[in-house]
C-alpha cells in the first residue's frame, strides 16, 4: 500500500467542488467531512488525511511541506509566489479578475487609486498596461471603495457579476481567468510519487471527462 497523503483543503466555496471531484476520482472520502467543524479530518479509506485551510492559507501549508498537495485558486497562486508546483487544472470554482469602476468614471489624479485584495496582481496588470496607479490593498467588500471615494477603481472576482450590479459598477477590463489547481510539494513529489502521480492521473481524467 503506498504511502498516505495529506491535503490541505480550502475552506468556503471551493471545499463542495473539490471534496465532489475527488468522490469522482474514487477516492472514498467520510461522510461527516462536508458538514463538520473539524479541521483534520482522516479518510483511512482513501489513505489521506485533510487540514480544512483558509483558502489563501492552503499554498503556505502546501509550501512547507506539512500538506503533500493542496487546492487553492489561481488568483491565490497569482498573488504570491510559492515553491510548490502546480500539477493540474482542476477547472472547478470559475471565475474571473476585472477591473471595475463607476460608469463614466475619468480618473480623478495622475496615479489613479484601484483597490484590491490582490494588490501585487494588479499593480503587475496596470504596468503591464504602461499605466501608472496607485494600489490599495483591502480584505473584502472591495466594491465599496469606489462608492465612498476610496479608489477610483477596483481588480476583484467576478463570478455572477451580481455584486458588481447591484453596487451599480461597471466591469471594464478582464484581467485573468481564475479555476482552482492541485498544488504539489516538491519534496512529496519525490517521496510519495506513486501516490501523488495516481492521484494526478485520477483526476485529470475525471476533469478531462468533465470538459467532454
Ligand atoms: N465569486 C467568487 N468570489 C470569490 N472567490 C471565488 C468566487 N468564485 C470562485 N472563487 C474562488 O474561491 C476562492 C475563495 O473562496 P472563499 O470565498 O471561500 O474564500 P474567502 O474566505 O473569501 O477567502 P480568503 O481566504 O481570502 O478570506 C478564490 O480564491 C477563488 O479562486
Ligand atoms: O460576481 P459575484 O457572483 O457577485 O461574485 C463576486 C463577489 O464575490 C466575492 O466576494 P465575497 O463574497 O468573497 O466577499 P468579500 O467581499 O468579503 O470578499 C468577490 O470579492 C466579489 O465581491
Amino acid at each position: 500500500m503506498s504511502e498516505q497523503l495529506t491535503i490541505a483543503m480550502p475552506k468556503g466555496r471551493i471545499f463542495d467542488e473539490a471534496a465532489e471531484l475527488l468522490r469522482q476520482a474514487g477516492y472514498r472520502l467520510p461522510d461527516a467531512f462536508d458538514d463538520s467543524r473539524k479541521l483534520i479530518v482522516e479518510a483511512p479509506e482513501a489513505n489521506m488525511k485533510f487540514f480544512l485551510a483558509k483558502p489563501t492559507d492552503v499554498p503556505t501549508y502546501v509550501e512547507h511541506g506539512v500538506a503533500d498537495i493542496g487546492v487553492a485558486g489561481k488568483d491565490v497562486m497569482l498573488e504570491d509566489e510559492r515553491d510548490v508546483y502546480e500539477v493540474l487544472d482542476l477547472n472547478i470554482s470559475a471565475c474571473y479578475l476585472a477591473v471595475a469602476s463607476l460608469p463614466g468614471q475619468t480618473p480623478s489624479t495622475i496615479a489613479p487609486k484601484v483597490a484590491s485584495k490582490y494588490p501585487k496582481t494588479a499593480a503587475k496588470y496596470f504596468k503591464e498596461q504602461g499605466e501608472q496607479v496607485e494600489v490599495i490593498k483591502l480584505n473584502g467588500s472591495i466594491e465599496l471603495a469606489p462608492l465612498v471615494g476610496l479608489a477610483d477603481r477596483i481588480v476583484d472576482i467576478v463570478s455572477t457579476g451580481g455584486t458588481l450590479r447591484e453596487n451599480g459598477l461597471v466591469e471594464t477590463e478582464e484581467v485573468v481567468h481564475i479555476t482552482s489547481r492541485l498544488i504539489v510539494n516538491p519534496v512529496s513529489y519525490r517521496v510519495k510519487d506513486e501516490a501523488i502521480e495516481e492521484m494526478v492521473e485520477r483526476l485529470a481524467s475525471v476533469v478531462e471527462g468533465d470538459a467532454e
